[in-house]
């Protein structure tokens, strides 16, 4: 008889998370989804009609108790969808059953920066909520020399979301893994508020 393979404690299921990009037209929300998923850059222009992504990661286990695992794997549906202004009606399947909003701007516009807090409103008015996980994205920060959106006001605004925020290139590969794993650590923190502490082994009964 074989013996019996040894417990596997290093990671634990996958848990899915749904993970919606929203933004203006162009900004890049198809740009920062492919580079996080597929680690390239498309330079070409094709706007979105609605696109779904998967990518599975592992993160550390918060608060991970002593001998359990210390990783856990998560695997992420990523919806990129269609640019959208403050006229586009929102789709109520953006608002129900997504765990996290990537709202994303392009630092050379400051309407799509505008934009972003106009969508914010939308989704909290359809979820009913007044606090959505999300993080804010400055897209395109390689185009400095044509920045309009500085840097002071989007701190600002993420601080009022308590959020947080990120000057990204998909570009040149910057701040994209970090975009998408600060908005997963969010949501798993909404979801895993700290435990007690452990109690020590006395125990008195009475
Ligand atoms: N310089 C620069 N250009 C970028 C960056 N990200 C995207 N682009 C360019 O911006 C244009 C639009 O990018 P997309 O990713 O298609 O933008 P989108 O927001 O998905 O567009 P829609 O689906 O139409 O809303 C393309 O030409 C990209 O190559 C970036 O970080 N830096």
């Amino acid at each position: 008889m074989s013996a019996a393979a040894p417990p596997e404690i290093s990671t634990t299921s996958t848990k899915t998370r749904r993970l919606a990009v929203l933004g203006f037209r162009a900004v890049g929300k198809s740009s920062l989804t492919i580079r996080f998923v597929d680690n390239h850059f498309v330079d070409s222009y094709y706007p979105t009609i609605e696109s779904t992504y998967t990518k599975t990661v592992q993160r550390p286990v918060r608060h991970a108790r002593r001998g359990a695992p210390t990783e856990e794997s998560f695997t992420l549906e990523i919806t990129d969808t269609a640019g959208q202004d403050e006229y586009s009606i929102l789709s109520s399947k953006h608002a129900v059953g997504i765990h996290g909003y990537v709202f994303v701007y392009s630092i050379n516009l400051q309407s799509s920066f505008e934009n972003c807090k106009t969508l914010r409103d939308k989704i909290l008015d359809a979820t009913g909520t007044d606090w959505v996980p999300c993080v804010l994205v400055g897209n395109k920060a390689d185009l400095v020399a044509q920045r309009q959106v500085t840097q002071e006001a989007a701190e600002e605004l993420a601080k009022s979301w308590r959020c947080p925020f990120f000057e990204a290139s998909a570009k040149h590969d910057e701040n994209i893994n970090e975009s998408f794993f600060a908005l997963l650590d969010l949501i798993e923190e909404q979801n895993n508020p700290p435990p007690p502490p452990e109690k020590s082994g006395l125990c008195i009964l009475v």
